[in-house]
C-alpha cells in the first residue's frame, strides 16, 4: 500500500493578515465570492473588500444561511456561477468553510479558506462535513484538492469568543491519538491509504503544542490578546491539526464525536467539545494507565474543554441513547475500525461510560 500525504498550496498566519488578503490571493483573478454569515460579513466585509480593490480584484458578497448542506452548497454555487467569479472565499467557522470548498469543487474554482476562528481544522482540510438542512450529519464529501490558501487572522481569532478557540483545542487535542492508532494498526487515512512518517511526526508535534501552550493561549484569548502562544495553539488548531488528521489519519475519537451527533441533545455542544469526549472514550477504549488517562482529563478540563456526557448536553442518557450511539459509532466505514484491535459496540459503551465517569471524578474534586 502507498503512504500519501497532501496539504493545502499555502498557509498564512498572523495578527492582521486579513488586510493583506488581497496580495495573497491576487494570483487567483480578478473577481472573488466572499461567502460569510451576518456575524463574519461584519467583521471581515470592509476589510477584505478595500484589500482586495488595491489588488484590483472585484469582490461580491454572499450570506452564508448557517448549515453545510447540499441545498446550501447548490444555491451558493449557483451564484458563483452566475457572477462569473474566478475564485471563492469562505469566512467563518467550520461550516462556512466546509460549503465554501463543496462550491469550488462543484463550480470548479480556487477556493481560499479564511477562519475567523480556530475552532477546527476544516479550513486545512480537503473534505466537507455535510448536514441535513436539520443539522444532523449525514456524509463526508471528499475533494481531489486542498484549499489553494488557508489564511488566517490571528487577531480576528483571539477577538473571536473563547469557546471557539477552546473547541479547537479539543478538535486538535484527539489529533496524536487517533493518527498514533493508526499508525500502529494496519489502518488507512482518509486518501485510502497507509499514513506517512511526516503525518505522524505532524500529528505529535500538535499534541506537544497543545501542551505546551493551551493554557497560557487560553487565557490570553479570554482576553483578546495575541500571544506567542496564541500563535502556536492557532497553528496547531488549524494547520497541524488538518495535517495531522488526514496524513496521519483518525480512529475512535471522530468515530464517537460523528455518533454523538445522533442524539439531538448534543447538537449545541461544538464539533471540538463532542471530540473531547470522543478522545477521553478513545484512551478507555485503548486501555491506557489510569496516570495518562487523568492527565489528558486534567488538562482539557483545565483548558475549558468539557470531560462528562453532561457537559455536552446529555444529564442522563439511557441505556438506549448510548447502545445507538456505540452501533453508530462502529459502523463499518466508521475511523474506529483504525485502532488496532477489533472494535465492537458493547466495547465503545463501556468505554464512554467509564471516561464520562472519570471526567466527573475530576469535575469534583
Ligand atoms: N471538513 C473538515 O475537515 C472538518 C473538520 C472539523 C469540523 N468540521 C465541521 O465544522 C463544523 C463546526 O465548525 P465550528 O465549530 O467552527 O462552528 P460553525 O461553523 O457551526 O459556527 C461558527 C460560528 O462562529 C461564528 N463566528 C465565526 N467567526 C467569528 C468571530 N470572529 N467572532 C464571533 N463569531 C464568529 C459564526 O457566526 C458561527 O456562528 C461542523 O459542521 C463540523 O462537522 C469539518
Ligand atoms: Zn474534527
Amino acid at each position: 500500500m502507498a503512504r500519501v500525504f497532501k496539504s493545502p498550496a499555502s498557509y498564512v498566519q498572523g495578527a492582521g493578515v486579513a488586510e493583506e488578503l488581497g496580495e495573497y490571493t491576487a494570483e487567483f483573478g480578478e473577481s472573488a465570492l466572499l461567502l460569510a454569515d451576518e456575524i463574519v460579513l461584519d467583521i471581515v466585509e470592509e476589510t477584505a473588500t478595500a484589500s482586495l480593490e488595491d489588488a484590483g480584484i472585484d469582490l461580491s458578497t454572499v450570506t452564508f444561511e448557517g448549515e453545510a448542506s447540499e441545498t446550501e452548497i447548490s444555491r451558493v454555487t449557483g451564484e458563483a456561477e452566475q457572477r462569473e467569479v474566478d475564485f471563492i472565499i469562505g469566512a467563518g467557522g467550520g461550516k462556512t468553510l466546509d460549503t465554501a470548498k463543496a462550491v469550488k469543487d462543484e463550480a470548479n474554482i480556487p477556493v481560499v479558506s479564511m477562519p475567523t476562528v480556530a475552532s477546527t481544522d476544516a479550513p486545512t482540510s480537503s473534505l466537507s462535513v455535510i448536514y441535513s438542512e436539520h443539522g444532523e450529519f449525514e456524509r463526508y464529501r471528499f475533494y481531489s484538492s486542498h484549499p489553494e490558501l488557508v489564511l488566517v487572522d490571528t487577531r480576528l481569532v483571539a477577538e473571536a469568543p473563547t469557546r471557539f478557540f477552546v473547541s479547537g483545542v479539543g478538535d486538535a487535542l484527539a489529533t496524536w491519538f487517533e493518527a498514533d492508532a493508526t499508525y500502529q494498526s494496519t489502518g488507512t487515512t482518509i486518501f485510502g491509504e497507509r499514513p506517512t512518517r511526516s503525518g505522524h511526526a505532524l500529528a505529535e508535534l500538535c499534541y506537544e503544542t497543545l501542551r505546551e501552550h493551551a493554557l497560557s493561549a487560553v487565557q490570553a484569548v479570554e482576553r483578546d490578546a495575541v500571544t506567542e502562544s496564541v500563535e502556536a495553539v492557532t497553528e496547531a488548531n488549524t494547520l497541524l491539526s488538518g495535517l495531522g488528521f488526514e496524513s496521519g489519519g483518525l480512529a475512535a475519537a471522530h468515530s464517537v464525536h460523528n455518533s454523538l451527533t445522533q442524539l439531538e441533545a448534543t447538537h449545541d455542544a461544538t464539533h471540538g467539545e463532542k471530540v473531547n469526549l470522543g478522545t477521553l472514550t478513545q484512551l478507555v477504549l485503548e486501555g491506557k494507565p489510569d496516570a495518562f488517562v487523568q492527565d489528558i482529563v486534567g488538562f482539557s478540563a483545565e483548558a475549558g474543554l468539557p470531560v462528562t456526557l453532561e457537559e455536552i448536553g446529555l444529564d442522563d442518557p439511557s441505556r438506549d441513547e448510548l447502545d445507538r450511539v456505540a452501533e453508530a459509532a462502529c459502523v463499518e466505514d466508521e475511523t474506529i475500525h483504525n485502532e488496532p484491535f477489533p472494535v465492537e459496540p458493547s466495547m465503545v459503551r463501556d468505554a464512554l461510560l467509564t471516561a464520562d465517569a472519570l471526567g466527573r471524578q475530576v469535575r469534583d474534586r
